[in-house]
């Protein structure tokens, strides 16, 4: 390929004198980065690669046609990366290299070939004759007529002057083409031709260019208006054309010009134009590219166009499509509009609607409740008034049934008795007249016998004297028959006697079992009085709270505002509201906050303390039943704690009278009762006997000594605690004082002084006995209280009472225990500014005190299941210390 290359750029060279051209010189076009220079990028790598064609086919098949169909290829290729160009570029020859190497000598030495052969031909044109003959410098046929073979004469076959007059044209007919302005200053080889040879250039007779067949044309060199092959002819040829050559090579330096230019300018345009590319191939490279770029420019505008009319009707679809789409959607918006407007009108008459039926279901409900609170109200009255009345009328009547029984059975036993101690005495008498009557007779036998005896002896001698001592003994006889059966009489009077005895046990064995059925009958009656009175308790509520204000002393002003129940309402009274102080809200008005409390029973502060026991009687009366009853007093310090439990006619005195009151009533029912009383302080955690010695007790703040002072018995510390007995449920504190008060005790000295047996009835020697205890009490507590001030403020006081009963007639006993609790005034410590001693105390008792909230909460909330109740948390005093073993009324 190389080698046939060259032979014909030699040819060429040889026969036109024009620049040789090498096809096998790369040909780099560096890349562009916009589209419009893609485009020109894809002409020239098309370029390109027809050049590779080119030099592969040896300009063989290269012309117009062969040129689109290039472009077709080259168009094709365009979708090839650019990489795949410059690969193949790079593989196109192997030769490259070393052209590169060469490249900028070798286009200076293609033009300088250029110039030394217009040299040589000048030179030539002078120094030889016309008809010089040299070989070197004449065309040579031989490789012409190579060349005219049809097969072998190549398409593109026009003199470089030809190609650069298309170029320069189509450079110039292309309006879009860089070159354009360029070209104006180009002076054309077809423009200098007709200016140099006033238009007879051409390959040979003046043609027109563009029509001019190309020299050595099989047309041309076929003889047919020519004589064929005359050697002068062709000499005449050969100097038209040498004249012709001359003026080319005239006009060449313009060409030469202008292709700088135009080297220049696609060099500045960024083309890579290779060094040792020639003067002929940068033309056809111009050549080809403008060509492709017409080509591209055409076919960029018949896409433009399409594009522009696929856009007009794209944008007329949008803007159709926009405004059938603005319409839906403010059809739509419409719509939704519409559905809001009804939604939310349905949604308002829906809710009016349920506003108004909830209001109505809510007054029903209300009506219902209260209705049925009432009804509830009403039958538990009149279910207790019922029970009371009942319990009251049986239990009467089972007492007069009992006192009359009892009264009959007595009146029988005692005529029995008297029956059978007259009976046994006659029947005692009788026996022993009848002894001795028989032992007289006995007697009288064992004499008349021993006459018998002695008569018989006498028989002999007084034989005689028999007949009629036979008489006599006969007479003897019946008199000891009539002895013998005086004697069986009386033996028979003795049996009657022992009968009659029999039918009088008999009887009183009857009257006693009569006695036991009344008695068991009595036995259920209490029984049954006792569970209903535990069911009016349970139905009441194990735990029950009460509130009670107190009223205002003097020096105290501006009470709160509360109001109070009626205690005649349906509900009993149990909710009370409290008015807080006045506050401005936000809008500054003034604003009162009320709060409402709930409580099984509400006292005002007129109430007295006479009506507060009223509402324990029940719970008295259930201690006497057997079962442990609590009370405790809770508030604040002053606020009246002590004054309800210890005060006139206060919890402790009264339940003392009225416990006093019932175990007399049940004395007269065969129950007797023992009631002993205790009365323990609790002071910052620890046991104080409040009826023992003050000056024993520790101070609960570390046992400091008291001064000296005797310390209980004995000088002995006493010590207290508490054992409980989970079998039996009985608690006890040890070293505890217990005061007897019933029946009343005899004053052993160390106690508080009793009341003597007098005539007095014994509820007054009690009353005296429980003021005495009281004394004591608070005695103690003053002595205590000169260590710590408001002693009785600062410690939990609880007033034990145990009544332990027992039943002669129906053999039944019971323990109930009553304690009576008056807990210590709770504070807040920031309040209080407590500090030191009294910190500590307040500490200890609101912790005492919140655990045992914890615990009664626990015990309130429970519903028979064994959740947990921290009684555990409570160190003293114990929850056993209120018979809350786990939380069930023991009985
Ligand atoms: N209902 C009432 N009617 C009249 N006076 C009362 C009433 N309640 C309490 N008081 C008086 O209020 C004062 C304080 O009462 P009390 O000592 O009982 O309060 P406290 O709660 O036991 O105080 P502390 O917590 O200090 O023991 C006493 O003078 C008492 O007489």
């Amino acid at each position: 390929m190389e080698e046939e290359t060259e032979t014909e750029a030699g040819v060429m060279g040889k026969r036109k004198g024009t620049p040789i051209l090498s096809f096998n010189d790369p040909i780099i076009i560096p890349k562009r980065s916009t589209t419009q220079e893609l485009s020109k990028q894809h002409s020239s790598a098309s370029l390109r690669s027809k050049f590779q064609q080119s030099g592969s086919h040896a300009r063989s098949a290269y012309s117009s046609t062969s040129s689109r169909n290039s472009s077709a290829e080259s168009r094709q290729q365009h979708q090839q990366p650019i990489t795949r160009s410059a690969s193949t570029t790079s593989v196109s020859s192997s030769s490259q290299q070393e052209a590169g190497s060469q490249r900028s000598t070798s286009l200076v030495s293609a033009f300088a070939g250029l110039s030394i052969t217009a040299h040589l031909q000048a030179q030539e044109r002078k120094t030889s004759a016309p008809n010089s003959t040299s070989s070197k410098h004449r065309p040579s046929l031989s490789p012409v007529k190579e060349q005219t073979s049809p097969s072998k004469i190549p398409k593109f076959s026009c003199t470089p002057r030809v190609r650069h007059v298309q170029s320069t044209q189509a450079l110039v007919s292309t309006p879009s083409s860089p070159l354009k302005h360029k070209a104006s200053g180009l002076r054309t080889p077809a423009a200098s031709g007709k200016k140099n040879h006033g238009g007879g250039g051409g390959c040979g007779r003046g043609d027109d260019i563009t029509s001019i067949p190309c020299f050595l044309t099989k047309e041309k060199l076929t003889p047919s208006s020519v004589p064929a092959w005359d050697t002068k002819g062709r000499l005449e040829d050969m100097e038209h054309l040498y004249a012709q050559l001359r003026t080319q090579f005239a006009s060449a330096d313009d060409s030469k010009r202008a292709l700088e230019e135009t080297l220049e300018f696609c060099k500045s345009q960024g083309m890579f134009v290779p060094s040792s590319m020639s003067m002929g191939g940068l033309l056809i490279m111009i050549d080809v590219t403008v060509h492709e770029l017409r080509q591209l420019n055409k076919e960029l505008s018949a896409s433009n166009k399409n594009l522009s009319s696929d856009l007009e009707r794209a944008r007329n679809d949008l803007h159709a499509t926009t405004t059938d789409l603005r319409q839906a959607r403010r059809d739509h918006e419409r719509d939704v509009q519409e559905v809001e407007r009804k939604h939310e009108r349905d949604l308002s008459d829906l809710y009016a609607k349920q506003t108004s039926e909830s209001h109505r279901l809510e007054r029903e409900l209300e009506k219902i409740a209260d209705q049925g609170e009432r009804e509830h109200q009403e039958a538990r009255r009149a279910w207790e008034k019922q029970k009371d009345d009942e319990t009251a009328e049986l239990t009467t009547q089972h007492w007069e049934e009992i006192e009359e029984l009892r009264t009959r059975h007595a009146k029988g036993v005692e005529r029995l008795e008297q029956r059978i101690a007259e009976l046994e005495r006659s029947g005692q008498s009788r026996a022993t007249e009848s002894a001795t009557e028989v032992q007289g007779l006995r007697d009288r036998i064992s004499g008349l016998e021993g006459q018998v005896e002695g008569a018989n002896a006498n028989v002999t001698i007084l034989r005689s004297q028999i007949v009629a001592a036979e008489a006599r003994t006969t007479s003897l006889e019946q008199e000891k028959t009539s002895l013998i059966s005086k004697t069986h009489f009386l033996e028979g009077n003795q049996e009657a006697q022992s009968q009659e005895f029999t039918t009088m046990r008999e009887q009183l064995e009857a009257a006693k079992a009569a006695e036991n059925s009344v008695l068991e009958k009595l036995r259920q009656e209490e029984m049954v009085r006792r569970k209903l009175n535990a069911q009016i308790l349970e139905l009441k509520g194990n735990i029950r709270v009460f509130a009670r204000t107190r009223p205002l002393l003097p020096g105290e002003e501006d009470p709160a505002r509360v109001e109070y129940p009626d205690e005649n309402d349906l509900d009993g009274g149990k909710e009370m509201v409290v008015h807080g102080p006045k506050q401005l809200s936000a809008t500054g008005k003034e604003r009162i906050e009320k709060h409402a409390y709930a409580f099984d029973r509400i006292f005002s502060q007129d109430t007295q303390n006479q009506r507060v026991f009223e509402d324990c009687r029940e719970l008295i009366q259930s201690v006497v039943d057997g079962y442990n009853v609590s009370i405790l007093s809770y508030g604040q310090t002053g606020s009246g704690k002590t004054f309800g439990m210890s005060g006139p006619e206060g919890i402790i005195p009264s339940s003392i009278a009225l416990l006093l009151a019932e175990i007399q009533r049940l004395g007269e029912k065969g129950w007797e009762y023992a009631v002993e009383a205790s009365f323990v302080e609790v002071y910052n955690e620890t046991l104080n006997d409040l009826l023992g010695d003050a000056k024993s007790w520790d101070d609960g703040g570390g046992g400091e000594d008291l001064n000296g002072s005797v310390r209980g018995k004995n000088n002995k510390k006493e010590r207290h605690e508490i054992h409980h007995d989970a079998l039996t449920g009985k608690t006890t504190v040890t070293n505890l004082t217990a005061v007897s008060l019933w029946p009343p005790p005899e004053n052993d000295g160390a106690r508080p002084p009793a009341a003597t047996k007098t005539t007095e009835p014994a509820s007054s020697y009690t009353e005296r006995a429980v003021t005495r205890l009281l004394d004591t009490a608070a005695k103690n507590r003053r002595v205590a209280a000169t260590k710590s001030n408001e002693r009785s403020s600062r410690s939990h006081s609880i007033f034990m009472l145990t009544l332990h009963g027992s039943c002669a007639a129906t053999n039944e006993s019971s323990e109930g225990v009553l304690n009576l609790v008056d807990l210590a005034g709770s504070e807040r410590l920031k309040a209080s500014g407590a500090e030191g001693n009294r910190m500590k105390e307040t500490q200890a008792i609101n912790k005492s005190l919140s655990s045992l909230g914890d615990v009664i909460a626990a015990l309130g909330s429970k519903r028979g299941d064994e959740s947990h109740v921290p009684y555990r948390n409570i160190d003293v005093p114990s929850p056993e210390f209120f018979g809350w073993d786990g939380g069930e009324w023991k009985e």
